[in-house]
C-alpha cells in the first residue's frame, strides 16, 4: 500500500504543540488534514478514543468541538496558503487562530466509529475566514459548524498573553 501524502500539520507545523494537532505534543490527539481530492474540501478521519464518550455510546460533544476546532483553523490556514500560491511549509508562515467556534449538534455521533471532518472556507473578508466544517459518522451527518478564524502573527500573540499575565499576577 502506498504511503498517505504528508499532513497540513506535518508539512507546516511539524514542531506544533496543540493538544488536538500538533504533531510534537506528547500525548496529544495528533489529528491529520489534507486537502481532499476534490481541491475543494479539507478532510480528517479520526476515531474517538474510548476516554471520550459523553452519554453512554455517544462521543462527547467538547471532544467534538476539539476536532472541529483544530480541523476548521487548518482549512482555514490551507486556504490562506493556496490563496497565496504556496505550498503550506513555505516561508512565511500562516498562523490562525479561532474567533468564533458554533456548532450544532444535530444527530447523536456514536462512539466506536471512524468520524470524517468535511471542511471548506466559505467566506473570507481580509484576516478573517469562514470556515463550514461537517462531520460524519458513516453517512450520518451529526454535527455542522459554521466559525471564524483569524490570521494572526503567532508569535506575537503568545508574547503578549504571557505579558498580560505577567502584569495582572
Ligand atoms: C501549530 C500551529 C497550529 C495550531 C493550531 C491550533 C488550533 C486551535 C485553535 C485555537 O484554539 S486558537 C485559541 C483560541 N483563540 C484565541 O485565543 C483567540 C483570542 N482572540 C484574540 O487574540 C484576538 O481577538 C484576535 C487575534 C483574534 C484578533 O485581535 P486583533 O487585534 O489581531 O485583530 P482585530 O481586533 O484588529 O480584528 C481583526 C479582524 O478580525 C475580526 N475579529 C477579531 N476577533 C474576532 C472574533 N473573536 N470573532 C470574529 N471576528 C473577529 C475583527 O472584527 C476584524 O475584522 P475586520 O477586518 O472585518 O474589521
Amino acid at each position: 500500500m502506498s504511503k498517505p501524502p504528508p499532513a497540513l500539520q506535518d508539512l507546516a507545523a511539524p514542531e506544533g504543540v496543540c493538544y488536538g494537532c500538533g504533531c510534537a505534543h506528547p500525548s496529544g490527539l495528533h489529528i491529520k488534514s489534507h486537502w481532499d481530492a476534490d481541491g475543494k474540501h479539507v478532510v480528517c478521519t479520526y476515531r474517538p478514543p474510548d476516554q471520550f464518550t459523553g452519554w453512554p455510546g455517544l462521543v462527547y460533544g467538547g471532544f467534538i468541538a476539539m476536532l472541529v476546532d483544530c480541523h476548521s483553523n487548518w482549512t482555514a490556514m490551507a486556504h490562506h496558503y493556496r490563496a497565496e500560491g504556496r505550498e503550506p511549509g513555505t516561508l512565511p508562515r500562516i498562523d490562525c487562530v479561532t474567533g468564533q467556534l458554533n456548532l450544532s449538534y444535530r444527530k447523536p455521533t456514536p462512539m466506536g466509529v471512524e468520524l470524517t471532518l468535511k471542511a471548506r472556507v466559505e467566506g473570507e473578508v481580509g484576516r478573517k475566514s469562514r470556515v463550514i466544517c461537517e462531520v460524519w459518522a458513516a453517512d450520518v451527518l451529526t454535527v455542522t459548524a459554521d466559525s471564524i478564524f483569524v490570521r494572526v502573527d503567532a508569535a506575537q500573540l503568545s508574547s503578549q498573553a504571557a505579558s498580560r499575565v505577567e502584569t495582572t499576577a
